[in-house]
């Protein structure tokens, strides 16, 4: 699939802009601040709902303005579709295809698909378990738009939980009576051990599935290195014995809520769930040597080496789900020497849609010559 078109009104810097873009390779140049990432990031936006760089719509918004739209003519074998969004901080967003309403904006999410890479992805190495389970979740919802949902009904079902957890809790320590509270904490067991246990299944699964790429995926980017070293274990919040089935999971959940009731009323938390695993990265040298955690123990090259894997394997999954997504570099190269720079660009030069930003035109490697944009003082402008 490829962007042929973009435009955005009151999105973050831009006024107005209107860019037209096509297969192949297509870099963004420009000083730092006027722009570039901007661009990049409307597309992304499109795809999951959600920015790269910050959590909240607010900053997505041109200051002064009370929304934002993005809109994108998307072709996909053969066919254009013209998705939009309206981003509302506050209220809810609003989208349509073809200039058709959805009923819900989260509908959109898996129409467009993106892979990103940038600076920012030194977290999902260095960062903290949430970072890395945000990874999988937002590469679940990809592959499986419906994810979005479960996703969002845990996250809902935690929250009553925690709220319920703290009173419950509150009243027992003053000796009021929680007889309500704790029949009602015991409904809500059953929504987190069924919802919890349907993303737990996903994610183990999806672990499995990104495993072997990105083991190839560090071998071309790291020097020297083969596809045994870096390795994932999903780490959930308790031993699961094995079991991966979504039954199974629910009832193992289910019990272990139960024989951790007197710890989550004293810190009025919920302290068993997918919100509380770990996915784990670890390093090795060969199959027999020790393995070490990539966080807290790998250089800074390794780390590097080790995100931009994860991004690999992930467009190389997408990729054989059936999907060519759109592949952005966002001010990667500056970070990376001449030879990791010339490795990556063959890697992603065969990409249906390349979209690169950097501030040097220097900065890109020969094997992403492509169209290029001039981008500078709000304008972005084709250079001939
Ligand atoms: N909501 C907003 N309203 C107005 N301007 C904004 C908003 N959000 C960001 N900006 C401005 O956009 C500019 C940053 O744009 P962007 O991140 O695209 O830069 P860039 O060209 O990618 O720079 P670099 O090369 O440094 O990464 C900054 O000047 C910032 O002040």
């Amino acid at each position: 699939m490829y962007v042929a078109h973009l435009t955005l009104h009151d999105f973050r810097s831009y006024a107005t802009a209107d860019v037209e873009l096509g297969p192949g390779v297509t870099a963004f140049i420009g000083r730092n601040g006027q722009g570039k990432t901007n661009l990049v990031e409307a597309i992304d936006y499109l795809s999951r709902l959600a920015s790269h760089r910050v959590s909240g719509d607010g900053p997505l918004v041109r200051s002064g303005a009370e929304q934002a739209v993005v809109r994108a003519a998307v072709v996909r074998d053969g066919r254009t579709a013209v998705l939009e969004v309206e981003i509302n901080p506050g209220r809810s967003n609003r989208a349509r295809v073809n200039r058709s309403p959805l009923p819900r904006a989260r509908e959109l999410v898996g129409l467009v698909r993106t892979v990103v890479f940038s600076p920012e992805d030194l977290t999902l190495v260095k960062g903290d378990p949430s970072d890395r389970r945000k990874f999988l979740d937002d590469l679940l919802v990809l592959r499986t738009p419906r994810l979005a949902g479960v996703r969002s009904d845990y996250d809902r079902i935690l929250k009553q939980r925690n709220s319920l957890l703290k009173t419950a809790g509150a009243a027992r320590r003053g000796s009021s009576s929680q007889e309500g509270a704790l029949s009602t904490l015991g409904v809500w067991d059953d929504h987190l051990s069924r919802v919890g246990a349907e993303l737990l299944a996903e994610r183990i699964a999806l672990v499995e599935a990104l495993r072997p790429y990105v083991g190839k995926a560090y071998e071309t980017v790291a020097r020297g290195a083969s596809r045994d070293d870096a390795d994932l274990e999903y780490r959930p919040s308790f031993d699961l014995e094995g079991r991966t089935g979504r039954e199974e999971l629910t009832e193992a959940l289910l019990a272990e809520v139960e024989r951790r009731r007197k710890d989550e009323l004293d810190r009025g938390i919920s302290l068993v769930g997918p919100h509380r695993d770990e996915l784990l990265l670890s390093l090795g040298h060969g199959p027999d040597q020790d393995r070490l955690p990539v966080k807290g123990y790998a250089s800074h090259g390794e780390s590097w080496s080790f995100a931009l894997a994860m991004r690999l394997a992930s467009y190389d999954l997408l990729r054989a789900d059936g999907d060519d997504p759109i592949l952005i570099l966002d001010d990667v190269f500056a970070e990376l020497d001449t030879e990791r720079r010339a490795q990556l660009a063959e890697l992603v030069a065969g990409a249906e849609q390349v979209l690169v930003t950097a501030a040097v035109g220097a900065d890109v490697p020969e094997a992403l010559a492509g169209v290029r944009y001039a981008v500078g003082g709000g304008e972005v402008v084709r250079e001939q």
